[in-house]
C-alpha cells in the first residue's frame, strides 16, 4: 500500500511494480485483490505503486514486505506492460524474484494461491497481466521463415529450420507463398515434424485447410484477419495475426486470437516500403490491447530485453532468426 503518493513514469503513466515468486515446485504466487479496490477479486502478481524517490526494486521490496512479509534477495526484469484502463494508464513493471527471505503470507487479508505455470491462464487477472503470463509460459523468439530459394533442395531449408530450433526458437511461422500446393504441403509436414521433435509450436501462414489437416497453428495476414467474424480454429490450436494499427489489434482481440505480431518496429530489408513504427508507437499500441504481442521488423535476439521493456512478449524475425549459412548435411544429426 502506498497512500495517494505515487510516481508517474516519464509519459504520465502510473508506475506499478510486481513480483513473480516461485516455490521449490515451480509454482507461482498469485494474490487476490480485496473488495473495495479497483479490479477487486482479480488475481495479480503481488506489488504496488512506486513512490517518489524510490527505485523500482526498492518499491518492490517495500510492497512485498508490506503485503507478504518477505524481503527480496535477488530480482530480474521480466516484462514491463503499458496498459490503459478506463480511468488511468499504468506500466506494470514485473520482476522475476530469484530468491527471497521469509514465508509469504497474506498480511492484508488477501487470499494467496500457488499456481503451476500451465494453470496461470485459468485465473481471472487484470488485462495487463495477460502479457506477463505469456512472458512466463510462451516462446520469446518466433521465427518467420523466409521464402525458400526457387528450385532449391528442400533439405537445405529444413536444415536451417533445425539450426534455428537448436538456437532457441520455440515458435515458427511457416510463411511460404511461392510453392505449389503439393510442395507446400510436403514442406509443412516436414517442418511440423521438426517442431514437434523440439517441442516448438508451428503456425502456418494463411492456410486454414493445412492448419486443420496438420493440427498446427494458423497465422493470419492482416488482410485475412479483416475478413473474419469468428476465431477460425478450435481453442487448442493457436491462431495469431499480423497487426499494424489499433483497429487490427482490436479485431484480433475480439476474435480471441492467442497473440499478434506487430511491426515493423525498425527498418527492415524484407519490407522496405513500410515506414517503421519505433518503440514508442509500439508501446502506444501495447497500451490499448491485452493480448501478447511480438515485435517484428529489423529485430533479432539481441533486442529481446528492449522488446520486453516495451511490453512485447518477444521478438519475431525472418533474418534475425534465420541461420546465415545453411548448415552442412553432416551436422544434421547431433
Ligand atoms: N500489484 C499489481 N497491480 C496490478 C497488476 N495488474 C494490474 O493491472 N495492476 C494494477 C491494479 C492497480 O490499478 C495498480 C496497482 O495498484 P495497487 O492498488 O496494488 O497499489 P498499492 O499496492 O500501492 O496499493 P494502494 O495503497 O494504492 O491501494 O496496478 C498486478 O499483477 N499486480
Ligand atoms: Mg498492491
Amino acid at each position: 500500500m502506498g497512500g495517494d503518493r505515487h510516481r508517474l513514469a516519464a509519459d504520465g503513466a502510473i508506475h506499478v511494480v510486481a513480483g513473480v515468486l516461485s516455490d521449490a515446485r515451480g509454482r507461482i504466487l498469485l494474490a487476490r485483490r480485496t473488495a473495495g479496490r479497483d479490479l477487486a477479486g482479480a488475481w495479480e502478481f503481488p506489488g504496488g505503486k512506486v513512490e517518489p524517490g524510490e527505485t523500482p526494486l526498492q518499491a518492490l521490496d517495500r510492497e512485498l514486505h508490506e503485503e507478504l512479509g518477505i524481503r527480496i534477495d535477488r530480482a530480474e526484469p521480466l516484462i514491463a506492460v503499458p496498459q490503459a484502463y478506463p480511468d488511468k494508464r499504468i506500466v506494470l513493471d514485473v520482476y522475476r524474484v530469484g530468491s527471497f527471505t521469509g514465508k509469504a503470507q497474506g498480511l492484508e487479508k488477501q487470499a494467496l494461491a500457488w499456481a503451476p505455470p500451465d494453470k496461470l491462464a485459468t485465473y481471472p487477472m487484470p488485462p495487463a497481466d495477460r502479457p506477463v503470463v505469456a512472458a512466463l509460459t510462451q516462446a520469446s523468439l518466433c521465427l518467420v521463415t523466409p521464402e525458400p530459394e526457387p528450385g532449391a533442395d528442400p533439405d537445405v531449408f529444413l536444415r536451417q529450420i533445425d539450426a534455428a530450433l537448436a538456437a532457441g526458437v520455440t515458435r515458427v511461422q511457416l510463411r511460404v507463398r511461392s510453392l505449389d500446393a503439393a510442395s507446400l504441403r510436403a514442406l509443412a509436414i516436414a517442418v511440423k515434424q521438426r517442431c514437434d521433435r523440439q517441442g516448438a509450436q508451428m503456425l502456418i501462414n494463411g492456410e486454414m485447410a493445412l492448419a486443420l489437416e496438420l493440427n498446427c497453428g494458423l497465422h493470419l495476414p492482416a488482410a485475412q484477419l479483416r475478413t473474419l467474424t469468428a476465431r477460425p480454429l478450435p481453442a487448442g490450436q493457436p491462431v495469431a495475426a499480423s497487426c499494424h494499427d489499433a483497429e487490427e489489434l482490436r479485431l484480433a482481440q475480439a476474435l480471441d486470437l492467442d497473440f499478434a505480431v506487430v511491426g515493423p518496429v525498425a527498418k527492415t530489408a524484407t519490407h522496405p516500403e513500410q515506414s517503421p513504427l519505433g518503440w514508442r508507437a509500439f508501446s502506444g499500441l501495447r497500451e490499448g490491447a491485452s493480448l501478447p504481442l511480438y515485435a517484428i521488423g529489423g529485430l533479432g535476439p539481441a533486442d529481446l530485453a528492449t522488446a520486453r521493456r516495451h511490453g512485447a512478449q518477444g521478438i519475431a524475425a525472418i533474418r534475425g532468426l534465420w541461420p546465415a549459412q545453411p548448415p552442412r548435411a553432416a551436422a544434421r544429426r547431433r
